[in-house]
């Protein structure tokens, strides 16, 4: 028999009425029992006078068959006695066992009559309500027992609202589909399930289920502040099955894209992100794990933008799912675009001649620099043409200082177009240069006589020019490998020499560099 907790006082509990089973074994035995000893008494009664009848007949006196008679059934009443008791022994042991089986129950077990009144109980139930262990007694009705719970605050979800949590309790009374949830002292949980017997009782089990609860709260908690993280983020995340379809969207999503939660949800991915800058025809999430993506996507409106894309796999032993999240990035590259354009312009500027957009002197003495160092790796030739307009200050003196620079603007635009790929820069003053790399003595001279030619044909008018024929131009020509120990100075001396020779011979020629072959 289990024994009460030490701080409440000993009563004893009600029998239960799980024995009554084993009590009608017990019956059963006893009326075996009884029935062997009345049939052994009969018989012996039925032998002793018998014989006393015989006895009588023959005239022999009775008493000593009576007496007789009597022995054997003292003996069988004995026997019968000790059956009984031997078998109740046994009841008893059986009934122990069960009820500390029932009590070693880690839930409470409790049985109602028709009546809704206690029947039995375990330990359990006086562990869960321990204020309420003097109110456990067999016979008590549920209903006094609840409002007795109630009113001692033994449920707080009834503080301050007991009748009405009463009248709710009852009218659940042995009604429910599902099991209740109820909330006990010390923030514990109980699971209650209440079920209706054949005979109209109630058979109630109460789980502590408190584990239980404070996880399925922790998560609850956990869910919430994630949901909170994932409304507020400002980048858009999507849950995706295997598939690449949408599961769920938040709203940074929804304003990246144009569409609605509704509309995403379902969609596959490649509606909002391109997939053939990939190569395929369709994005697969397990493609995209691992690192970091730059992708381009597209608003409703049609409106391309450039993202970031970060995807992630969950699989547990129920789900298998991708959880991307994207970030939009159209507006800082667009940033980056607009600077390396401005850069580029800005280098551009400080490399361009203003007034004939060649290059200027200083992107020539980059573009030797650069073009010597080649020449000394590779062992190639290095070619470089002076070009000089022919009496360009009497060109200046007649035509004007405007018109000399229209003139300096054509001349530099017809001998860009002779120089092929190569970079026409403007030297100096009515002098321009240009380096040819990789290019020999001969084919430097291909380039020099083209720039003459085109001048020739297109016959700028000089009105003051001793030459006729219009604007000249006189070219000196260097070619040359570049050799250790040599600076690219040496190349620009060469041609500036065979320049000097080009206009003391008479100008509107090329001379190219004695050592050139
Ligand atoms: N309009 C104009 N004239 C320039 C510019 N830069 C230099 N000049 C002129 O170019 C002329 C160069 O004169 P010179 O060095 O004597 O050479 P040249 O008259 O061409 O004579 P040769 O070179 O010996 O044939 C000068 O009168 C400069 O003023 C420019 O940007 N615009």
């Amino acid at each position: 028999m289990s024994s009460p907790p030490a701080t409440a006082p000993v009563r004893r509990r009600p029998r239960m009425r799980w024995a009554a089973a084993l009590r009608g074994t017990q019956d059963l035995l006893l009326r075996k029992g009884m029935g062997v000893l009345l049939l052994l008494c009969l018989l012996m009664q039925l032998a002793c006078f018998l014989a006393g009848l015989h006895a009588h007949a023959q005239g022999e006196p009775v008493l000593g068959w009576a007496i007789a008679g009597m022995v054997p059934g003292l003996l069988a009443a004995v026997l019968g006695l000790l059956m009984l008791f031997h078998g109740r022994r046994q009841i008893q042991r059986a009934y122990d066992q069960l009820e500390e089986a029932i009590d070693a129950l880690p839930a409470s077990v409790e049985i109602f009559d028709a009546e809704d009144r206690l029947v039995a109980y375990n330990r359990k139930l006086i562990e869960i309500y321990p204020h309420m262990w003097g109110a456990f007694d067999r016979g008590a009705s549920f209903a006094e027992m609840a409002r007795a719970s109630a009113f001692s605050g033994g449920v707080p979800e009834a503080r301050g609202r007991e009748e009405a949590w009463l009248a709710e309790r009852l009218a659940q009374r042995g009604q429910q589909v599902e099991p209740l949830l109820q909330r006990v002292h010390d923030n514990k949980w109980l699971r209650i399930h209440e079920q209706r017997t054949a005979s109209g009782g109630i058979v109630g089990v109460r789980m502590d289920v408190s584990d239980l609860v404070q996880e399925q709260q922790r998560l609850a908690a956990s869910q919430a502040h994630l949901q909170a993280v994932i409304l507020a983020a400002r980048n858009a995340i999507i849950t995706l099955d295997t598939d690449g379809h949408m599961l769920e969207v938040n709203p940074a999503c929804e304003a990246l894209f144009g569409y609605t939660a509704g509309e995403l949800q379902g969609a596959h991915l490649s509606m909002v992100l391109d997939a053939s800058e990939r190569g395929e025809a369709r994005l697969q999430p397990q493609l995209l794990l691992g690192r970091q993506h730059e992708m381009n996507g597209r608003h409703r409106g049609g409106i391309g933008l450039a993202l970031q894309l970060n995807v992630a796999e969950v699989k547990t032993a129920t789900t298998h799912l991708f959880v991307c999240i994207i970030a939009d990035f159209t507006e800082r590259k667009r940033q980056e675009l607009r600077l390396r354009h401005a850069n580029e312009l800005l280098a551009r500027q400080t490399t361009t001649d203003g007034l004939t957009r060649v290059g200027n002197r200083r992107l020539f003495d980059e573009l030797l620099r650069q073009g010597w160092q080649r020449s000394q790796q590779h062992a190639q030739p290095l070619s470089l043409l002076l070009l000089d307009i022919d009496h360009f200050k009497q060109y200046n003196d007649c035509h004007g200082h405007v018109a000399g620079d229209d003139c300096l603007r054509r001349v530099a635009s017809l001998l860009q177009s002779c120089v092929n790929e190569a970079v026409l820069c403007r030297y100096g003053g009515e002098e321009f240069a240009v380096l040819l790399e990789n290019v020999d003595a001969t084919e430097a001279r291909q380039v020099a006589q083209r720039c003459l030619d085109s001048l020739r044909l297109a016959a700028i008018p000089h009105g003051a020019s001793p030459l006729r024929g219009g604007v000249t131009l006189s070219i000196g020509h260097a070619t040359r490998v570049a050799q250790p120990g040599e600076d690219g100075g040496l190349l620009v001396e060469l041609a500036d020499a065979a320049l000097y020779a080009a206009k003391r011979n008479g100008r509107a020629r090329l001379v190219s560099d004695s050592r050139c072959a």
